[in-house]
């Protein structure tokens, strides 16, 4: 899915061109996720030092924060080839069997959105999985007969957005199963700085420090964030990227000091100004705002959700104290207003 927001946390065609120089190669690159950089750290060294493949690694995270990225450094630092494919691509049995037979021993497959895989397919990953084993059936009807074919060794690295949709027999065969967490805003500092060394861009600590602020705890947003107050810097500001700089930048892109942009203030102009601050239901909301019930869940609310601005209840939709302050309003609730509160924050 295309996001067309500019702190949208979906690739566009953009941030895939970009990304080429930009992704980290190696663990030592690859900043924040201290614990999964330390974990696979130390699996990636215990696999190589018995000359094994590297067990099978399930990764799931919202978009945007490294993913694909993890699963490009660890086949690095494994020191194999990686291939690419995604759940949706693999039609039929035969094009599993095609991808796993042209490994070498301890390469990297790795499938995107694994989630998407069809059900005929699971079933062929799963001894190949176990087993390092194709169990596939050729020919039809009465002639059909089923061959088993040895694969290498390999490393199955699956990466989903939502590891609520894997079914629970796939997900058990993963024997290392990484969560990546949203970046704090010091790590998305340095994420940027090192960007913007890669970029030949002179950028200030605070003009990094200003825009990792912004980028809604993700990389990917950081980064497109960096490209665009870049190119604000280049023409207004001789180039040098620093706090007034990517502040003014923001100020244009509309991105505001929380990383919101029009539609996510739009929302909470809604739920307060409409519906009394909620709970308003899903449905009226998405209505109210001409947008579709699922971008409403899947890509506005989410990250409204998790810095406390929005809350989910089971009447609806309700905009927390946070909501009011950030859009200068004076909650209801609040401590010194008059009145009883008509409703728990
Ligand atoms: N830990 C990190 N350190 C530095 N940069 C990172 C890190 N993680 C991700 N990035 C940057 O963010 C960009 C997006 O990451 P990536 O494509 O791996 O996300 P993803 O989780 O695979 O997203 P999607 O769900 O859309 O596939 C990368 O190109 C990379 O430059
Ligand atoms: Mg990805």
């Amino acid at each position: 899915m295309e996001d067309p927001r500019i702190i949208g946390a979906g690739a566009t065609r953009e941030d895939d061109a970009a990304e080429a120089s930009i992704r980290p190669k190696r663990l030592a690159e690859y900043l924040g996720q201290q614990p999964v950089r330390e974990q696979m750290g130390l699996y990636i060294e215990a696999a190589k030092h018995r000359g094994e493949a590297l067990d099978h690694v399930l990764i799931f995270g919202p978009p945007g924060l490294g993913k694909t990225t993890l699963s490009h450094v660890i086949a690095n630092e494994l020191g194999v080839s990686l291939r690419v494919t995604s759940g949706p691509v693999i039609e039929k049995a035969g094009d599993l069997a095609a991808l796993l037979t042209n490994l070498q021993p301890h390469d990297v497959l790795f499938i995107d959105e694994i989630h998407r895989l069809s059900p005929v397919v699971e079933e062929v990953l799963y001894p190949a999985m176990e087993d390092f084993q194709l169990d596939i059936m050729i020919g039809e009807g009465p002639a059909a007969r089923s061959i088993k074919i040895d694969l290498p060794p390999f490393t199955l690295i699956g990466a989903t957005t939502r590891a609520g949709l894997l079914t629970a027999p796939l997900r058990d065969r993963f024997g290392i199963v990484q969560r990546l967490e949203f970046y704090s805003a010091a790590e998305l500092t340095r994420i940027v700085r090192r960007a913007a060394t890669i970029l030949g861009v002179d950028c200030a600590e605070e003009g990094a420090a200003e825009i990792a602020r912004r980028s809604r705890g993700t990389p990917r947003i950081a980064n497109r964030l960096l490209r665009r107050v870049r190119d604000f810097a280049q023409v207004r500001a001789a180039g040098r990227i620093d706090r007034d700089v990517a502040d003014a930048a923001m100020k244009m892109l509309k991105v505001d000091p929380e990383g919101f942009d029009d539609l996510d203030r739009r929302l909470l102009n809604l739920i307060i100004e409409n519906f009394d601050g909620g709970p308003v239901g899903v449905d009226s909301l998405a209505a109210a705002l001409s947008e579709e019930r699922g971008t409403l869940e899947d890509v506005i609310e989410p990250y409204l959700i998790q810095q406390g601005f929005l809350v989910r209840t089971a009447r609806g939709r309700m905009a927390t104290v946070k909501a009011w302050r950030h859009l200068g309003l004076q909650p209801r609730n609040d401590p010194g207003v008059a009145g009883e509160p008509e409703q728990l924050f």
